[in-house]
């Protein structure tokens, strides 16, 4: 024992740093959601084995052995989800499609948002907040939201305050469900998102805000919700809620996040 850590080298200790950063962003993945009530039952269960083994107790030790053994495949199927999402954010943080695609290489036509786009949904957001209009709008990064806007109804239209406003208009046959828009433009409207299943939302916030922080968990894309209830804008990003913020907030918001971005 005493030697094992005499000869610790190099890439010992980046092992254990790889492995102590791996643990980090296991816990951040499931922090706040009921999949981390299971992480500390197996991490318990797997310390009982050892111990267990350590005090040379044969029949406990060979019976939770048996579990251990499997312990792999039940922990894919206990976390498909998470194991979902942690490769679905690896994929989209280190962007794979857009950071490697040919023609990155070959042209430069960037296409982020312009400011007057920015300026419209923001414009948009403070008019449906002041007219207590529920809304919610997924902003794409690069993520490929096209699944999600086929549970909708296609708009593919250009970015417009005007638009956004008439689709959350309460009598629109649009208004229910969300935005998504992608590349520039508004792709469609009625989505439906996946709704968090995370423990710690305050009870105040119902469906909207529950399915936005959802998408922005499954997803590299940041949400915006109005509240029918109260009017308030939220901003949504990586499973984090904004609320009660400004339109002046917002623009900034949105302009730090997608200004030049390659949408
Ligand atoms: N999974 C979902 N995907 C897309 N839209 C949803 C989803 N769940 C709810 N919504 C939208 O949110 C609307 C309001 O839901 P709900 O009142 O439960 O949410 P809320 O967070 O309390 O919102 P508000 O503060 O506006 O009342 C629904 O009518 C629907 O348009």
């Amino acid at each position: 024992m005493i030697t094992a850590f005499i000869t610790l080298g190099l890439f010992d200790i980046l092992d254990i740093l790889l492995v102590a950063l791996l643990l980090y962003q296991v816990y951040l993945l499931i922090r706040g959601t009921v999949a981390i009530n299971i992480f500390v039952g197996l991490f318990l269960f797997y310390l009982m084995w050892l111990l267990v083994r350590a005090l040379n107790m044969e029949l406990l030790s060979s019976i939770l052995g048996q579990f251990i053994g499997v312990g792999v495949i039940a922990l894919i199927i206990v976390f498909q989800q998470e194991i979902r999402k942690f490769l679905l954010i690896l994929g989209s943080r280190y962007n794979v499609n857009q950071k490697f695609s040919l023609q990155n290489w070959f042209t430069n036509d960037e296409v982020g948002f312009e400011e007057q786009e920015i300026n419209s949904i923001a414009t948009a957001c403070e008019h449906m907040s002041k007219s207590k209009t529920g809304a919610l709008i997924v902003i794409a990064k690069n993520t490929d939201l096209q699944t999600y806007a086929d549970t909708g109804k296609i708009v593919n239209s250009r970015v417009s305050g005007t638009l956004l406003e008439s689709i959350f208009f309460k009598n629109s046959p649009l208004h229910d469900g969300a935005v998504i828009i992608a590349n520039n433009r508004i792709l469609a409207a009625r989505c439906i998102l996946p709704v968090t299943d995370s423990t710690n939302i305050p009870g105040s916030l119902g469906l909207r805000h529950r399915a936005a922080i959802g998408m922005s968990q499954a997803t590299d894309s940041h949400v915006i919700t109005v509240s029918e209830e109260t009017g308030n804008i939220s901003y949504i990003m990586g499973g984090n809620i904004k609320v009660r913020i400004t339109g002046v907030e917002l623009k900034k918001f949105l302009a730090g996040d997608y200004s030049g971005f390659i949408v």
